[in-house]
């Protein structure tokens, strides 16, 4: 019996609350009896303006969304899988009950005059903040300028128009979410931009036995996505990487329950980049230990160790 009411908690972002209209209007599709109300929290992390590392890294995004959810103050959370970290356990007494079907997971090059980026002339600023992003720069285009840049999608468009930066290297998504998909000059191949572990995919996370809102949630679970955040889940919390680790990959559910999943860490400074692939039709969580075994086995330990938390 689905609820009468499913109160959302999210960030207070554009592009949060663009992600709970969908959940919306997905969970009004299914349950058309069932009211819903948006549970606006504002992360630590969009307050902060300084070195997200500081904060304990992508746990400043969700740390609140989840005490409103274990206060009783909402039902479900709603979070960007990619800022979950995987070093850490859920809160107590919540779990995820089901994976969104998976949006594009590549970034996206935005740049004023529609370069590529193998078009844009040396030392052009580029602003990102995410050691993913920068290590992928420095190894593939390491004539251009990173420069680091906080704030929501909105906000750092605005730097960019306001001639702060040069270039902005976002998720598709991300921007497709706030109806910026216009601004997109290239989307980055994986090959040159290898996305972060959760790309693209809203995970709606809940308390645990709260079984008529677990059961609706499930209803809107994807289950090629499911198995994809399986392996890359497993493999994120086999590293035990860390707000500053480098890490990139992605898993694609393909036909008759295969699982392709690749994976990458790097040196901040792009200079070592260590590389993990298989493709399994077994269970997805094993296929993810044995992808982080190949690179731990390939030196990852003593790399993620090196790199400051
Ligand atoms: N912390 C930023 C963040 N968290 C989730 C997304 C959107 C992409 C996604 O859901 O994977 C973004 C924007 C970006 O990285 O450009």
């Amino acid at each position: 019996m689905a609820p009468e009411l499913i109160r959302i908690a999210t960030r207070s972002s554009p592009m949060a609350l663009a992600q709970v209209e969908r959940v919306r209007r997905e969970l009004a599709k299914l349950f058309p009896r069932t009211a819903t109300k948006v549970v606006p929290v504002t992360a630590y992390g969009d307050r902060w303006t300084g070195n997200l590392a500081v904060l304990g890294g992508k746990a400043a995004f969700t740390r609140e969304v989840d005490a409103t959810l274990l206060e009783g103050d909402a039902d479900v959370a709603v979070h960007c899988v990619k800022d979950v970290p995987g070093d850490l356990p859920l809160p107590e007494g919540t779990v995820f009950a089901a994976w969104m079907r998976r949006e594009d997971p590549r970034d996206a090059l935005v740049h004023p005059g529609g370069l590529t980026l193998d078009e844009l002339p040396s030392c052009t600023r580029i602003g990102t903040s995410s050691v993913r992003r920068a290590a992928q720069l420095a190894a593939s285009h390491p004539h251009l300028c990173r420069v680091p840049i906080r704030g929501n999608v909105g906000r750092r468009l605005e730097k960019l128009d306001e001639e702060r930066v040069d270039a902005l290297v976002l998720a598709v998504c991300g921007l497709d979410r706030v109806g910026s998909a216009d601004r997109i000059a290239q989307v980055l191949p994986v090959e040159t931009m290898c996305p972060p572990l959760g790309a693209g995919v809203l995970g709606l996370q809940c308390r645990e036995g709260d079984e008529p809102v677990l059961s609706a949630l499930r209803a809107l679970g994807d289950p090629a996505t499911a198995r994809e955040m399986a392996a890359e889940r497993a493999l994120l919390a086999a590293l035990r990487g860390h707000c500053n680790t480098p890490v990139a990959g992605y898993a694609r559910a393909g036909a008759e329950g295969a699982v392709y999943l690749h994976a990458r860490v790097f040196t901040p400074d792009g200079t070592t980049v260590l590389r993990a692939e298989e493709t399994s039709t077994a269970d997805p969580a094993d296929l993810g230990l044995s992808v982080a075994d190949a690179l731990l086995a390939r030196g990852a330990r003593a790399l993620i160790d090196a790199i400051a938390h």
